[in-house]
């Protein structure tokens, strides 16, 4: 059987004690090596169950383990080791170059007050050209695209080399082209041991790319398990509300709503 590499057990979590809990007694376990998707609806608990595996949220109750040991027993250090984030977007206050901003997913692995290796520095580059934007590593982070920019944050988490890859919506700002991209980055790095957990809003995405789903909705699972059992017009309708039908050509599933 393939090992767990994070699990949720009976987690308690709210933004406000006097309020309901986004999550109440939540469980959960993610396969080693494997892709996973979140789906759900707005305001389900997707961002905020990344922002807890993360650790930047606390549990109220129950316990998060990564490799069996509770996340809050990592350093940061070993937890920026083990885990990054492809975040949908993120405030860049400061005039970085591309490169340098990618270089902060080196940062993990640093000497305390310790400066990137030319190693570092090395790696930080071929994420970029992974990326299709090796052409962009001089440029302001605050001149970039959109679209541009959510590769280089693609890139940034890639220079990280986690275990475990979390994406929040990773395709919100990318061109067709570089959606396909990313999927065939993604597949590779799944090839090479890496476990991935994405939330979206593309069902599409996680019939192309996951090998299972979770369904969410008000913070509860409602479902888990395989993708292409569980990206169906029956649950897909009930989670969204709408109707769905899903239609086969070429052998495969797509999604229309319509
Ligand atoms: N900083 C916050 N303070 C208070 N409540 C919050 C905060 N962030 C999120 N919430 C609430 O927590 C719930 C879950 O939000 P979350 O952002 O995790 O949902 P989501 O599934 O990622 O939604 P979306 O698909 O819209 O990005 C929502 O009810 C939201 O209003």
């Amino acid at each position: 059987m393939t090992p767990s590499l994070l699990t949720f057990q009976e987690v308690r979590f709210g933004y406000n004690r006097t309020e309901a809990p986004v999550f109440d007694g939540l469980d959960l376990s993610l396969k080693e090596g494997r892709i996973t998707a979140i789906l759900g609806p707005n305001g389900a608990g997707k961002t905020t169950l990344l922002y807890l595996v993360l650790g930047w949220l606390k549990p109220w109750a129950g316990k998060i383990c990564l490799l069996d040991i509770p996340i809050e027993n990592y350093s940061r250090r070993a937890l920026g080791q083990h885990i990054s984030l492809i975040p949908q977007s993120e405030h860049t206050p400061f005039e970085y170059t591309v490169l340098e901003y990618v270089l902060l997913g080196r940062a993990p692995y640093l000497p305390p007050l310790g400066a990137p290796s030319q190693d570092d520095e090395k790696i930080a580059y071929e994420a970029l050209v992974k990326m299709g934007i090796g052409d962009l590593y001089d440029h302001s982070i605050l001149t970039l695209s959109g679209g541009e920019r959510q590769m280089v944050l693609a890139a940034r988490a890639l220079a990280q080399e986690p275990k475990l890859l979390l994406l929040d919506e990773p395709t919100s700002h990318l061109d067709l082209s570089n959606k396909v991209r990313l999927v065939h980055i993604l597949r590779k790095l799944k090839n090479s041991g890496t476990t991935i957990l994405m939330s979206t809003h593309e069902p599409e995405l996680a019939l192309a790319l996951s090998d299972d789903t979770i369904l969410m909705e008000k913070g509860r699972v409602l479902t888990s398990g395989r993708t292409a059992e569980m990206v169906t017009e029956e649950n897909l309708s009930k989670i969204y509300h709408i109707p769905v039908k899903t239609v086969f050509a070429d052998g495969k599933k797509f999604i229309a709503w319509m």
